[in-house]
């Protein structure tokens, strides 16, 4: 018999960690670690002003890349004007949708409507078996039975299958839906490109202000990792970890949720290796992950056909040193080889076509027209946006 009792099993304390909640993807940091932040979170709130007074708020469009704080300003400022409006007698709700989730019409009212459905009325939202018309008669009779103002954040905006739920929350008052709740819409977006594909009437009423997040660069990025360093037990961060992560998260995209991501796996890896400090060899493993983390995310959704089609570019890009553009025909080419691995039958010269124009729009490629001269005439170049080898490997794993 094994005389190994629990107390040598398992460890009863984090030696890493001390809060490790402030490093979760979901944690919502309060005001004083918001780092370099303040103008955005001004505009906003002078954007959501009026809510204070009762009045309609202006609807709002966040625009920048991916961690860039969009959605941590968006429901930092709601929360605050829902705590002053208090203050008021005003009545404010916010709801959160995150439409990559909920890309339908249906599942977004219906998530808006359970959201503040929170208490006071005998309205039930099922998850099932309404329609979306009757889920609109009653989230419209919530809003006017227990709010002033609703703010409703549309996270990643482009995601919705269609521009209908934004018809219908944009029209809400004027077409006499709401008797008297006013809403303000926080749509929020990593796609530059996203409001011309939007429906014109829908246009001029939801981007009334549009604000774009700039990247952070590497010392804002220090500034929001120390920010958070309490996360960790005292003395276990070695001094170059933070500024290391940071020179990393920043060399990209100036992503903040990577910056947090890398520091987070850094802490994990030393766990698991029973280590006493995270050191630098750590941030360098974490970033591989986190990179391989938010290609991930990036393709979150993606037809398994649009997936070959990556692979190909991916596998043309590592096979052709120095070359990073490659013509629909070189990529369809590859991508029928992936396809014959795969055992499915390829798709047609077009549809791929489409596949890597709809990739370009989530900003994973790039494409550029080339003229080819008389002879040619002119043809697309497809290029990765992201690191090829990142690419395949979460690709075929
Ligand atoms: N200025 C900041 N100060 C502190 N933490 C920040 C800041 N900006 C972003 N973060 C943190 O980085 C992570 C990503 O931020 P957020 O989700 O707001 O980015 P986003 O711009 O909405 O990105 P996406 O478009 O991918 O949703 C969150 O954990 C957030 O708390």
């Amino acid at each position: 018999m094994s005389d190994v009792n629990s107390n040598e099993l398992f460890s009863r304390e984090d030696p890493i960690f001390e809060k490790k909640e402030l490093l979760e993807i979901n944690h919502l940091p309060d005001h004083g670690r918001i780092v370099g932040r303040d103008d955005e979170i001004s505009a906003l709130a002078n954007a959501l002003n009026p809510a204070l007074f009762n009045q309609s708020p202006s609807n709002v469009l966040l625009y920048g890349k991916t961690g860039t704080g969009k959605s941590l300003c968006a429901k930092h400022v709601s929360r605050r004007l829902v705590d002053e409006a208090d203050e008021e007698g005003v009545v404010v709700g916010v709801a959160y949708v995150d439409c990559a989730q909920d890309s339908t019409e249906t599942q977004a009212v219906q998530t808006i409507a359970s959201a503040i459905n929170c208490s006071g009325t005998k309205v039930s939202i099922p998850d099932k078996g309404i329609s979306t018309s009757t889920y609109y008669k009653r989230l419209w009779r919530i809003l006017d039975e227990l709010y002033d103002v609703v703010i409703i954040i549309l996270d990643e905006i482009d995601k919705l299958e269609n521009d209908d739920i934004l018809m219908q929350l944009s029209r809400a008052g004027e077409a006499g839906k709401l008797e008297r709740c006013k809403l303000g819409v926080i749509g929020i977006s990593n796609k530059i490109k996203y409001k011309d594909r939007m429906d014109e009437r829908v246009k001029s009423s939801l981007c009334e202000r549009e604000f774009v997040f700039p990247p952070y660069d590497a010392n804002q990025l220090r500034a929001i990792m120390e920010a958070r360093s309490d996360a960790f037990k005292q003395g276990v961060l070695e001094p170059g970890t933070i500024p290391l992560a940071a020179a990393q998260a920043a060399q990209e995209h100036g992503d903040a949720r990577k910056a947090i991501d890398i520091l987070r796996y850094a802490g994990e890896l030393a766990q698991t290796e029973s280590a006493d400090t995270v050191r630098e060899e750590y941030v360098k493993k974490a970033r591989e992950r986190a990179e391989n983390d938010r290609f991930r995310e990036l393709i979150r959704g993606a037809t398994p056909h649009s997936k070959y089609a990556l692979q190909a570019l991916a596998i043309l890009s590592l096979e052709n040193p120095g070359v990073d553009a490659f013509r629909t025909s070189r990529v369809y080419e590859v991508y029928e080889q992936v396809c014959r691995q795969m055992d499915s039958d390829p798709l047609s010269t077009r549809r791929v076509r489409d596949l890597l124009r709809e990739q370009a729009f989530l900003d994973v490629i790039e494409q550029a027209r080339q003229s080819g001269g008389s002879a040619e005439g002119s043809y697309t170049e497809h290029r990765l946006l992201e690191d090829p080898e990142v690419v395949k490997k979460v690709l075929t794993s």
